[in-house]
């Protein structure tokens, strides 16, 4: 077992090594998951797997497009900078409705407590997370997810798809399952993915894991039998109201100044004009997180106060809870990268202070609705940022 190595110079040797399949390779062959076996080194064959690089923010999706632009121009790399924007759309919507985030907390804590409390669900439960449900290909999902901590995308889309519409168990359990395991695990991508796949998010429109789909683009490992393909979309009462996203104004520490880096974003480079006078990494690993999830949170982290403290030619030092910011920062104004709306927002004790990364200005405001519209208004942005697009 293989998990990817958690530095910017592991994310940026992976970048480097699939920059040349990012144009019509992989728009052609993307949505085929030829499963663990066929991976060389811990690689996936046809997508980047630089989604635990770019989760953290140990690169950023700046750096990435441009990868893709610049190597095979805004045509070719056309659905590669799509899925990354994807990204982006999903992190701007909840950031626009941030009361979808609570409300599936209390979803899942319900789920949870109807676990302890009914055993029927208890044992259809316990089957689907440990993989023993006698449906070949979401076994061979649980399993591979629990071990590896990673699933292609497509196989997240069928998993999801079974758990809620075969299995019927509660969407928020399965949502949780993933974001324990996946050393992705994004409060934005993995929540409004769940609900895509629901029918919740485009509303009345769920997605249906078909057994012939996933022969086919699984290369004829499995051949599932027993799904429901017939989905009926799950509903829900009200819609949570939209708040415009406005980035805060730019922090002007007057002294000196700490930079925080924390488990939302550990992007070191920073827009405040002045070098800091200290980095802080703050850890704040989820105690319900897979061993793994944590450890590549925590290397993470490490690499990123390390190359920052470098960087800056400033002490760096990691601690391991809020209330220690603020000794930490020795009399300097402690400011932070954006703390985004999910589970490090929850975590809370943050700097008040925060900037906003211009990528992150960029595409935020247009996910007001559907992603048409941050596909449509993203290259224009993405041109002012300096990109190719
Ligand atoms: C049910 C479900 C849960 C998911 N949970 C997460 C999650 O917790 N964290 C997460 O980062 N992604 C999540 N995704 C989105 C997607 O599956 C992963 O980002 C992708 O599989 C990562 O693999 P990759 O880096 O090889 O992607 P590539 O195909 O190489 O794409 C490059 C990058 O674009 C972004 N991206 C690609 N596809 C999507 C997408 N559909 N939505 C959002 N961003 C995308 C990722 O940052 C990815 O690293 C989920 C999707 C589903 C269907």
């Amino acid at each position: 077992m293989t998990l990817p190595h958690p530095t910017r110079a592991a994310g940026l040797a992976r970048l480097a090594a699939f920059t040349p399949s990012m144009g019509r390779a992989y728009a052609d062959r993307r949505n085929a998951d030829p499963g663990p076996e066929a991976e060389r080194d811990g690689w996936p064959e046809h997508v980047s797997k630089l989604s635990p690089y770019l989760r953290y923010r140990l690169i950023d999706e700046q750096e990435v497009l441009a990868a893709a632009l610049d190597a095979h121009g805004p045509d070719k790399a056309e659905k590669f900078v799509s899925e990354v924007l994807w990204r982006g759309y999903f992190r701007g919507w909840l950031e626009q409705r941030p009361g979808t985030w609570p409300a599936y907390v209390a979803g899942r804590d319900a789920a949870l407590a109807l676990v302890d409390a009914n055993g029927g669900v208890a044992r259809d439960y316990r089957a689907a997370c440990e993989g023993r449900t006698g449906i070949d290909c979401f076994d061979a999902w649980a399993t591979e997810l629990t071990t590896r901590n990673w699933l292609h995308n497509h196989a997240r889309m069928w998993f999801a798809s079974i758990w809620i519409f075969t299995l019927r168990l509660p969407w928020e359990l399965g949502a949780d399952f993933f974001l324990r395991h996946l050393i992705d695990g994004d409060s934005a991508s993995n929540t409004l993915s769940w609900r895509w796949v629901a029918g919740l998010h485009t509303r009345g429109k769920a997605y249906a894991a078909r057994a012939d789909n996933i022969a086919r683009y699984t290369g004829g490992r499995f051949a599932p039998t027993g799904l429901v393909e017939d989905v009926e979309p799950l509903v829900e009462d009200g819609e949570v109201p939209r708040a415009a996203f406005a980035p805060p104004p730019l922090p002007q520490p007057a002294g000196d100044w700490a930079l925080v880096l924390h488990e939302g974003d550990m992007g070191i480079a920073t827009p405040i004009g002045r070098a800091p006078s200290r980095v802080i990494g703050l850890a704040s690993p989820d105690p319900r997180a897979a061993p793994a999830v944590r450890a590549f949170a925590k290397g993470a982290l490490a690499d990123a106060v390390a190359r920052a403290g470098e960087m800056y030619g400033c002490p760096g030092v990691v601690v391991q809870e809020a209330a220690a910011v603020g000794d930490a920062a020795a009399g300097a104004v402690p400011v932070a990268p954006y703390v985004p709306v999910g589970v490090i927002g929850d975590r809370g004790g943050l700097p008040v202070a925060t900037f906003v990364r211009d990528y992150d200005a960029a595409i935020w405001p247009l996910a007001t609705a559907g992603f048409f519209k941050v596909k449509t208004g993203a290259p224009a942005r993405l041109r002012a940022l300096g990109l190719p697009a």
